[in-house]
């Protein structure tokens, strides 16, 4: 017996898993809120409704979001035309770009993260990687490890079809993964394109609108592991904890199905009150064997939702204004990047922490907290522990 226990113990790691890495990319075309109206009624052949572009433009400045990225352009689309309308199947359409660009989009990401990590890539054990989009056999995980030449060793998880929350959700699994793997490296990749979500309006679909004023096209890398190797590997933030609640009853209260007309989208109205509500339960959970109970103790990164989800959290669990500033910046910046968007955020935080001189990678704090939410309602908690700066 005494032979199995040492023999499973040598196959675990010492320490917590960490972030290692942190790399993100865009495509090249940038859309500025203010004028994305113009182009999209003119791209969906949509300027004889003139009433319904106002009021998608008081939709667009309500999001607050300044600009965003995305692979689709006026040219592109115009070899599309099933995109730009608002029901026509174009399944088939939309399939051609994601199932190509999603993977490579998300080796950019990727490339950076490694990079960053400063070891050869062939020291990556494990690949999860998640998008909405991409849907194939083999899959987008199975196109990156070629894009990327990691080694044909490497164990592949890909989850299709989930949304905001996989960010974190990717986390947890490659926390599980490092923790109990010794050596494991794991490359976590989100990546987006709105290309399932964007179509033509329809005066009479306002959460469709809501939705081609708010997604956007972004990819996410990190790379985790436990046990860094001293001088090589620099950890950025630990992770301690992470776990998923499911809210009842909330299946309406943000969702998607994918159809042949695409990735249709819903929120309900009352979505930030929803997800406040059952943030502070989580935050109790989390930060129980801490002793911590004042929110404002810790950092956080937050994936932002929308506006009112951020507004609706600081008032619920009385979050000081800047503690959200992270969220609320990569929202302007770069819209909703659904999983990707939480990665970005955690990479905004260090950064900005070493721009403005903190002790640690987390404000200048030892304890934080990230939070996805999404479809569900799903919530996902991670508790962070920062470095040294
Ligand atoms: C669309 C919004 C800007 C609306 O913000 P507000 O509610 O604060 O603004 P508001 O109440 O003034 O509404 C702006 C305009 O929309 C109209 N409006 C609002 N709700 C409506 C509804 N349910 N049906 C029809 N019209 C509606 C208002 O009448 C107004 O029109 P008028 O100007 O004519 O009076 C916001 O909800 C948003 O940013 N949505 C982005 C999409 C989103 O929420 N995604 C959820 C992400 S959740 C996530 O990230 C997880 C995941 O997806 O997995």
């Amino acid at each position: 017996m005494a032979g199995i226990h040492a023999f499973r113990k040598a196959q675990r790691p010492q320490r917590p898993a960490t972030i290692m890495a942190i790399g993100t990319a865009n495509p090249p075309n940038l859309y500025e809120q203010s004028t994305f109206p113009d182009f999209y009624f003119r791209v969906t052949n949509s300027d004889h409704m003139p009433e319904l572009k106002d009021k998608f433009r008081r939709i667009c400045g309500k999001t607050m979001i300044k600009k965003r990225y995305m692979h689709l352009t006026e040219e592109v689309l115009k070899q599309k035309p099933g995109m730009c309308s608002y029901m026509d199947p174009s399944f088939d359409e939309r399939q051609e770009i994601v199932v190509e660009e999603v993977p490579r989009l998300a080796k950019e990401a990727a490339a950076k993260a490694i990079k960053e990590w400063g070891r050869d890539k062939s020291g990556i054990t494990h690949l999860v990687f998640c998008s909405t989009s991409g849907i194939d056999m083999p899959g987008a995980d199975y196109r990156l490890v070629k894009l990327l030449d990691l080694p044909l060793s490497v164990n592949r998880i890909m989850l299709y079809n989930q949304a905001c929350h996989i960010g974190a959700q990717m986390l947890r699994i490659a926390k599980d993964i490092a923790e109990n793997n010794k050596d494991a490296r794991v490359l976590v990749v989100a990546c987006e394109l709105n290309t399932l979500i964007f179509r033509g309006p329809d005066e009479r679909d306002f959460l469709s609108l809501a939705g081609q004023a708010a997604f956007a096209d972004g990819a996410a890398a990190v790379i985790v592991g436990a046990d860094p190797i001293q001088g090589v590997e620099k950890p950025i933030f630990e992770m301690m904890s992470a776990s998923q609640v499911t809210v009842p009853d909330c299946e309406k209260a943000v969702g998607g199905h994918l159809k042949e007309i695409g990735l249709t989208f819903h929120f309900m109205n009352q979505l930030p009150m929803l997800i406040s509500n059952n943030l502070e339960n989580c935050l109790l959970e989390a930060f129980k064997p801490l002793g911590i109970t004042d929110w404002n103790e810790v950092f956080w990164v937050s994936h932002p939702g929308n506006w009112g989800i951020m507004d609706a959290i600081e008032k619920k669990v009385g979050l000081k204004q800047e503690k959200l500033r992270s969220s609320r910046h990569v929202f302007g910046e770069y819209g909703n990047m659904m999983s990707a968007t939480v990665l970005f955020v955690m990479d905004d935080v260090r950064k900005r922490s070493a721009a403005e001189g903190r002790a640690t990678t987390g404000d200048g704090l030892e304890w934080g907290v990230l939070f996805g939410f999404g479809p569900g309602l799903t919530i996902e908690t991670v508790v962070l522990r920062s470095v040294a700066l």
